[in-house]
C-alpha cells in the first residue's frame, strides 16, 4: 500500500488525509464548531502571554533573577540572605526578578524594595490561590509555565539560587542546560548555600561527571557560596566581563 503523501504546515510535518481547510471550516456556517475550542486556540492565548511579558519587561535593564523555596519561612537563615541578595543587587546597578511567591522569593523582593531597586514578579497561576507577595513592584502573573521561563531568561543576565525544592531544581538545571548548549552565553549561575547544594553537587561530580554524562566544564558554570556578597560580585564581574 503507498503511504500518504506527507504536507508542511508550517514548521510541522504531517501524513494525514487533509479533509477540510481552514478557510473552509471559516466560511461554512453548517460545519461544527468543535475545533474553535481545540487547542490551536489556545496558542492565541500563549501568544497574549508573551505579548504582554514582552511589553511589560521590555525597559526593564539590567536585572538577575533569585531563585529559592517557595516555603523558606521568614526566620530561616536562607530569608535572611534571600534579603541581602535582592539588596546587594540592587546597590549593584539590577533589578531583581523571581517568581513572585512566598518564601525566598519575597524575601528577594523585599530586599530589592527596601533598596530602592526595582522588584519583579513572575507569578504562576496555580490550582490554589498564591498570588504575588506584597514587595513585588512590577507583576505579571502567567498561565503557562514555558512561558514565564522564557521571560526570567531573556530578561535577566545571571540566576543566583537559593536553597529550594523541585521548583528551584528545575529553574536552576534549564538554566545550566541553555549555558550549557549555548542557547545563552556569559550567563552566571550562582549557588547560595554550601551545606544545603553539596550534595547535589558531589553527585554530579562522582556520579554524573565521573560516569562521562556531563563534562568539568559543565559543573564549572556553577558557582557555589556561603558568601552573599561574593555571590554578587561573581554577577557583577560575569555581566562586566559581557560588556567588554
Ligand atoms: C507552595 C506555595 C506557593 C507556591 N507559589 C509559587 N509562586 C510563584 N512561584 C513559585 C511558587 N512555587 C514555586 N514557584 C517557582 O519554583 C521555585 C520554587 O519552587 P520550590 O519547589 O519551592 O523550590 C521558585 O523559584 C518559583 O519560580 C505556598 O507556600
Amino acid at each position: 500500500m503507498s503511504r500518504l503523501r506527507g504536507r508542511f504546515k508550517g514548521p510541522v510535518f504531517t501524513r494525514t488525509e487533509e479533509t477540510t481547510t481552514t478557510d473552509q471550516r471559516l466560511l461554512d456556517s453548517q460545519g461544527g464548531s468543535e475545533w474553535l475550542h481545540a487547542d490551536p486556540w489556545r496558542v492565541m492565548r500563549i501568544q497574549a502571554e508573551f505579548v504582554e511579558g514582552f511589553g511589560a519587561l521590555a525597559e526593564l535593564g539590567p536585572a538577575i533573577a533569585v531563585f529559592g523555596s517557595a516555603r523558606t519561612p521568614p526566620d530561616h537563615p536562607s530569608y535572611a540572605q534571600g534579603e541581602q541578595v535582592g539588596r546587594l543587587l540592587v546597590e549593584a546597578g539590577f533589578a531583581v526578578i523571581t517568581g513572585g511567591g512566598p518564601g525566598a522569593m519575597e524575601a528577594a523582593n523585599k530586599g530589592a524594595c527596601d533598596a530602592g531597586g526595582t522588584s519583579v514578579g513572575l507569578g504562576i497561576e496555580l490550582p490554589f490561590e498564591a498570588g504575588l507577595n506584597e514587595w513585588v513592584d512590577v507583576g505579571i502573573n502567567f498561565r503557562y509555565f514555558f512561558v514565564r521561563k522564557t521571560m526570567f531568561v531573556k530578561y535577566s543576565q545571571g540566576f543566583v539560587v537559593l536553597p529550594g525544592g523541585v521548583g528551584t531544581l528545575d529553574e536552576l538545571f534549564e538554566a545550566i542546560t541553555l549555558v550549557q548548549t549555548r542557547k545563552v552565553t556569559r550567563f552566571p549561575i550562582v549557588l547560595v548555600g554550601v551545606d544545603y547544594w553539596s550534595g547535589l553537587l558531589d553527585w554530579m561530580r562522582d556520579t554524573v561527571l565521573a560516569d562521562g554524562k556531563i563534562s568539568q566544564g559543565d559543573l564549572d558554570l556553577i558557582h557555589v557560596t556561603d558568601d552573599v556578597e561574593e555571590a554578587v560580585r561573581h554577577v557583577v564581574a560575569a555581566q562586566e566581563g559581557a560588556e567588554r
